[in-house]
């Protein structure tokens, strides 16, 4: 069953067409030509010969985009995707689109990954002006995995019956799910197909890596939130189906603040407003972290372990250093990164969200060297640039040099000021955790005009199924680098 929110203004939608797919670009689709026009392919793969049926296709638009919905010559690294709802094919069968979020699913699980290392590739060279050969690695022990069973983290949304639902690509059409194949099993184990959301919105479960109990975050829509009699109803019908749950099970209402961007307030329906999670490295031993209901935290199950050892890898941390960490949530890295540091060092961990930001106090206790500043990482940079001098107890540097930047941001990147800020700095190393070519390229683009090379850049797979992909890139002062193998310039995009 489709819930079909809004008709697109768009014309001919689903006229079908024949076209060879080219290579396979940021954002999941094949570039293909049909009639002089670009066209942008879901669901295909490079070098396969395909009908599309078109999903955007304005007259007079510079490309369209469709999907893959029959394939006439297929790639050897196709198999039949294994989410009946997401695939493409029985969902164009049926006369509905198929759910989003896992568009890499037709893809065998290595080639997925050598697909992601080379839109890393292009993406950078094209942005950037520079050409890294990444190496590729992946999450966990598999060599070959389904590419599924690795979220911890799931985002619904809810139909106007109070079903649980996912979105259509690029589309407010909302489709009631009954089971999310990418999630790991533990978040099947809660049925939430059968609970009746009626009055939400969104519903966000944690389902923590190490088996403790898992949280259902609810966010009521708009019209209930205003209505304390559907409000009281809504938690009536969570509290119930919590508690006659098979599985203990911690519940809360996110209430949005009253403005746009105040932070939303994460109230208790039953359980406990946060989850326990437990990140076991190779490199800096284990710790358990505290991250509070709508707080940030890496999706894959192996995300967490993977990428500190990668940043401890790469940051080679040093006792009596001075590490910022910038976009640093609940403070995952920060706590290896002080261990590595230890007391004669320091290091801050720099975050927006005030949630997020007291969970890092809680996770980073008992460690004197770490400092948690709460507020924009531009605005921290800022004032240590415009008061060096300022005392440690009160957030500042206290005229010592930054050793190493490590920063995490979200999709959007830093954006300049954050750059500019973080160049004036001159660390001796900066590590680049990006979980978006795009965003990551036009950072590194000024990074680069600010003096820095890339010694060392890794793509790792923290997404399977899907096209998104997770890099960490390490650059050092160009001065300090005999170039690296595997860098070379290449002319950038105007
Ligand atoms: C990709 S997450 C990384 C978090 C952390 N490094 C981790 O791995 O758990 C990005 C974080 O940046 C925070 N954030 C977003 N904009 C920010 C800004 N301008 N300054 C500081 N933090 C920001 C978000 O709240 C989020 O916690």
């Amino acid at each position: 069953m489709a819930v079909t929110d809004a008709t697109p203004d768009i014309t001919e939608v689903g006229r079908i067409i024949e076209v060879e797919a080219g290579q396979m670009a940021h954002g999941g689709h094949c570039v293909a030509r049909h009639e002089g026009r670009v066209v942008f392919v879901r669901h295909a793969m490079p070098g396969e010969k395909v009908r599309v049926a078109l999903t955007e296709c304005d007259p007079g638009a510079r490309f369209w985009r469709g999907d893959a919905v029959e394939v006439l010559r297929p790639s050897e690294f196709r198999r039949i995707h294994q989410w009946k709802l997401a695939d493409v094919m029985r969902a164009h069968a049926s006369g509905r689109p198929p759910v989003g979020g896992a568009e890499f699913g037709h893809i065998v699980v290595p080639h997925q990954r050598r697909l992601k290392a080379q839109v890393f590739r292009d993406t950078v060279a094209r942005i950037a002006g520079v050409t890294l050969d990444p190496e590729v690695c992946f999450a966990g022990e598999e060599d070959e995995p389904t590419g599924q069973h690795w979220r911890t983290r799931t985002a619904f949304a809810v139909t106007p019956q109070g079903h649980i639902a996912m979105h259509a690509h690029r589309s407010t059409t909302l489709l009631p799910v009954r089971n999310m194949p990418l999630g790991v099993p533990a978040l099947d184990a809660l049925a939430l197909w059968d609970w009746d959301f009626t009055g939400a919105a969104r519903v966000d479960v944690a389902t923590p890596a190490n088996g403790s109990q898992p949280l259902v975050l609810v966010t009521p829509t708009p019209q209930t939130a205003a209505d304390e009699a559907k409000l009281g109803r809504l938690r009536t019908r969570i509290r119930q189906t919590a508690n006659a749950s098979a599985v203990e099970v911690s519940t809360g209402l996110a209430m949005p603040g009253p403005k746009r961007h105040s932070p939303v307030t994460v109230e208790r329906i039953t359980g406990r407003t946060w989850v326990s999670e437990t990140v076991r490295t190779e490199r800096g031993g284990e710790r358990r972290f505290r991250v509070t209901g709508d707080g940030f935290w890496q999706v894959h199950q192996h995300a967490p372990a993977t990428l500190v050892d990668a940043v401890l890898e790469d940051a080679q941390a040093q006792p009596g250093q001075i590490v910022a960490d910038l976009y640093a949530g609940a403070g995952l890295f920060s706590a290896f990164l002080a261990d590595a540091v230890g007391p004669e060092g320091r290091v801050y961990s720099v975050e927006a969200s005030r949630g997020a930001s007291k969970d890092a106090r809680r996770n980073l206790l008992g460690a004197e060297q770490a400092i948690v500043l709460n507020g924009p990482t531009d605005k921290v940079l800022g004032s240590w640039l415009k008061h060096p001098e300022r005392a440690v107890a009160d957030g500042g540097l206290a005229d010592t040099a930054v050793d190493t930047v490590v920063l995490d941001p979200p999709r959007s990147g830093a954006g300049r000021r954050a750059v500019e800020r973080i160049l004036a700095l001159r660390p001796g190393r900066i590590v680049y955790v990006s979980c978006d070519p795009a965003s990551f390229a036009r950072d590194l683009a000024w990074l680069r005009e600010g003096g820095y090379e890339v010694e060392r850049a890794r793509v790792f797979d923290l997404y399977p199924d899907t096209h998104h992909l997770e890099s960490v890139t390490v650059l050092r002062p160009a001065a300090d680098l005999v170039a690296a193998p595997g860098v070379v310039e290449t002319p950038a995009a105007e």
